[in-house]
């Protein structure tokens, strides 16, 4: 038995069930609060599987921007980055690593219904040359203004609503990706931490 009311757990249930654990992004080094809690808010609007992180292990965030999203999200730390490549590249995912460079390809040229890491680099150097190295495909979002780049919440929700679009029209969001173990084992987080936070 849930504590919480059917309306919030029917809610709950929907996100997990539609939960898109093959598509994953991580954020190189991404620095910026402000980024950090955007790109948190557009993979939650997105049910990316998760989000990975680097910058450092306690992440500040601004809840105006998340506005609570966060609470939602899969996320983890990555202490060991050759390890976290070659366990996601095990697992079958492809790595997309967003570049502003010649050597890449248009975004939409990617097939993101495979199972995908999305890697965005940090503000200033972009993405690190690990995660290059790694990299199955760079891609770039086309730019025809004077300035060089977007800002990488910006681009993380390009890229993503790319995916979201291509997984809607294959019936991605139709069907479970995750366990119903893990689906049963969230649920009971998640409620509890409900009445947690109600009774606070
Ligand atoms: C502000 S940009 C980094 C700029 C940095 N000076 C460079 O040369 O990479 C921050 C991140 O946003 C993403 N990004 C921004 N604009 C992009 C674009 N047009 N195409 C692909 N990724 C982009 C990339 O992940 C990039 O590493």
């Amino acid at each position: 038995m849930y504590l919480v009311t059917n309306e919030r757990l029917n809610k709950m249930k929907k996100i997990l069930n539609t939960r898109q654990d093959t598509l994953r992004v991580f954020m190189d080094y991404v620095y910026s609060p402000h980024n950090l809690s955007a790109i948190v808010r557009t993979c939650d609007a997105v049910n990316v599987g998760k989000l990975y992180y680097r910058h450092q292990k306690k992440v500040k965030l601004n809840n105006e921007i998340t506005m609570g999203a966060h609470k939602w999200l899969f996320t983890e730390y990555v202490e060991d980055i050759e390890n976290f490549y070659k366990n996601i590249k095990e697992k079958g995912y492809q790595v997309v690593v967003t570049l502003l460079d010649k050597d890449t390809i248009d975004f939409r040229e990617v097939d993101y219904t495979k199972p995908t890491l999305i890697v965005l680099g940090n503000e200033v150097d972009g993405a690190s040359e690990v995660s290059i190295k790694y990299a199955d495909k760079k891609v770039i979002i086309p730019m025809y203004g004077m300035s060089q780049s977007l800002n990488v919440s910006v681009a993380n929700a390009v890229i993503l609503y790319e995916a979201q679009r291509q997984r809607s029209i294959k019936g991605m969001y139709d069907k479970p990706q995750l366990s119903q173990e893990i689906i049963e084992k969230t649920l009971k987080k998640w409620t509890y931490e409900d009445i947690i936070k109600a009774k606070k």
